[in-house]
């Protein structure tokens, strides 16, 4: 990810006041000419630079503090209020409603990546349950409809578009009006960019505008384009009303801080961020946990929320239950694998954890993919009794699936493993009168589990202690949710 490397800097300045038994002005400064020159290298503006540095300096005035003030706690949380603040323009973004149209007219420069940016929004709107249409209103680029098309094809997502008509704010009043029509309640509008801002881009985007009268704009922006996106982003603000911004590409080896900081020349909120080119890399953007996340500290909180919001049944009730009757499934692992999907891709919930941000979950999205498909291919029997797992049965769920007999296996092998160690933790929690769930499994348990999941993952948690300290975290957010 880009900002992997301006995150490890960020979080290497703060971890050396670690290494000073008094943090002094002189402690202080070192730390900010780190972070500010870690921040220039990464693009960010200039100014919001130097405004970082005397924002953090007046809040952590050293002659004026109370003894006994835990200095290294205060200047951490100095830096993280001015990173969030540089990335939050303070206004709340536009939230869609339901059952009733939202327009969102999307615009940015030819390439920035708002077509595709276009199907993942609508795939995110879709798969949350709201009824979505997309519009295509770029008859510059000769193939942008054939690509839309493409990839609402691909998602299944009924769009609007035209080969014959040249007009596209034609095309675009048109396809939002029939969308209107049948009752849908986001309809995603893409128009054309330009290599440069040019006066015929604005002057079409303006017409566009009038014709669909959208409820947001969004400004899509590429990621890589370092220093230049500060101007950018103003033209295009100066000429529509942009209400949000969504920054592309941040997977690529571009520095990203430039179109990061440009937000506050837009004074509107990035809502999401681009991560590849596949239609589920795509993350909700939250100024507090990405800052968190750039430091290195994760985002239990965070997940925690999304874990209620997709109904994971993290204490197991049922799942616990039917264990300790023995019974615990394959149909059981579809479901909890079920829901973890449901959450979103997997690389957005991973990293969440501290100290997991940069590792690639593609794999190991891949491969949970793989065996739901597997377990598709299962009868309901087979489903709920392992046992009657037999050769002929591999070779048949192997050809009905389309994988081979070895990934069969596989599958088969994880679930035993994810079978004994639960028991096992059962067994152990049931002497010690406590109850299971997923939170007091021992960490060397869990440790194993991850492993098969991402080989790098532990190494990034910090080993056993992180993990501990993982768990501790994940222990309390729930009972902070538990007693909200
Ligand atoms: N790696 C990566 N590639 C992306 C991302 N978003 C878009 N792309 C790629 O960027 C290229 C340009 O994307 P488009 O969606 O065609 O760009 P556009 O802004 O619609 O371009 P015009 O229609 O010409 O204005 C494509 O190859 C996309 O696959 C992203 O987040 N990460």
């Amino acid at each position: 990810m880009v900002l992997a490397d301006l995150g490890s800097k960020l979080s290497v300045a703060l971890r050396k006041m670690a290494n000073h038994t008094v943090i002094d002005q002189e402690v202080l400064d070192a730390m900010l000419a780190d972070i500010c020159k870690a921040l220039l290298q990464a693009d960010v503006n200039v100014a919001q630079v130097k405004q970082l540095r005397t924002n953090v300096r007046t809040a952590v005035n050293f002659d004026n503090l109370a003894s006994g003030i835990n200095k290294r706690k205060l200047i951490e949380s100095a830096i993280m209020t001015e990173l969030c603040s540089m990335l939050d323009p303070g206004v709340k973004p536009y939230e869609p409603k339901k059952k009733r149209p939202n327009v969102i007219m999307f615009v940015g420069l030819q390439g920035a990546g708002k077509t595709t940016t276009c199907t993942k929004y609508a795939h995110l709107y879709k798969r949350k349950g709201w009824k979505v249409g997309l519009v295509c209103a770029d008859t510059f680029r000769a193939g942008a409809f054939d690509q839309l098309k493409q990839n609402a094809t691909k998602a299944k997502i009924p769009f609007y578009g035209s080969y014959t008509e040249t007009d596209p704010s034609v095309i675009a009043g048109d396809g939002v009006a029939k969308f209107k029509d049948e009752g849908y309640e986001i309809i995603i509008v893409d128009t054309s960019g330009r290599h440069r801002q040019e006066g015929a881009l604005f002057e079409e985007m303006e017409q566009i505008a009038a014709a669909t009268e959208p409820d947001d704009v969004v400004f899509v922006m590429d990621s890589s384009i370092g220093q230049a996106a500060h101007d950018q982003a103003r033209a295009f603000k100066e000429k529509v009303k942009v209400g949000s911004c969504i920054i592309t590409k941040l997977d690529g080896h571009a520095k990203g801080g430039g179109a990061l900081s440009a937000v506050a020349a837009t004074q509107a909120p990035i809502i999401h961020i681009g991560t590849g080119e596949h239609i589920d890399d795509f993350e909700d953007f939250e100024v507090k946990a990405f800052v968190s996340r750039l430091l290195g500290k994760g985002n239990i909180a965070g997940l925690m929320e999304r874990m209620k919001e997709a109904d994971v049944d993290l204490e197991g009730a049922e799942m616990m239950k039917r264990l300790a009757s023995g019974q615990w499934t394959l149909r059981d692992m579809r479901e909890q694998f079920q829901a973890v999907m449901k959450m979103g891709p997997l690389s957005n919930i991973m990293n969440s954890f501290p100290g997991m941000q940069g590792l690639d979950f593609r794999e190991s999205s891949q491969r949970i993919k793989r065996w739901m498909t597997i377990m598709d291919s299962m009868t309901d029997a087979e489903l709920d009794d392992p046992k009657l797992m037999s050769a002929e049965r591999v070779l048949r769920i192997a050809r009905g699936s389309g994988y081979y007999p070895s990934e069969v296996i596989e599958l088969l092998e994880q679930f035993k493993m994810m079978q004994s160690t639960m028991q096992k933790t059962m067994k152990k929690n049931k002497k010690l009168g406590k109850q299971t769930d997923m939170r007091n499994m021992d960490s060397h348990t869990v440790a194993q589990m991850m492993q098969r999941m991402n080989p790098q993952m532990l190494q990034h948690l910090g080993g056993i202690n992180g993990l501990d300290a993982m768990m501790r975290e994940m222990e309390k957010e729930e009972k902070k949710l538990k007693d909200k």
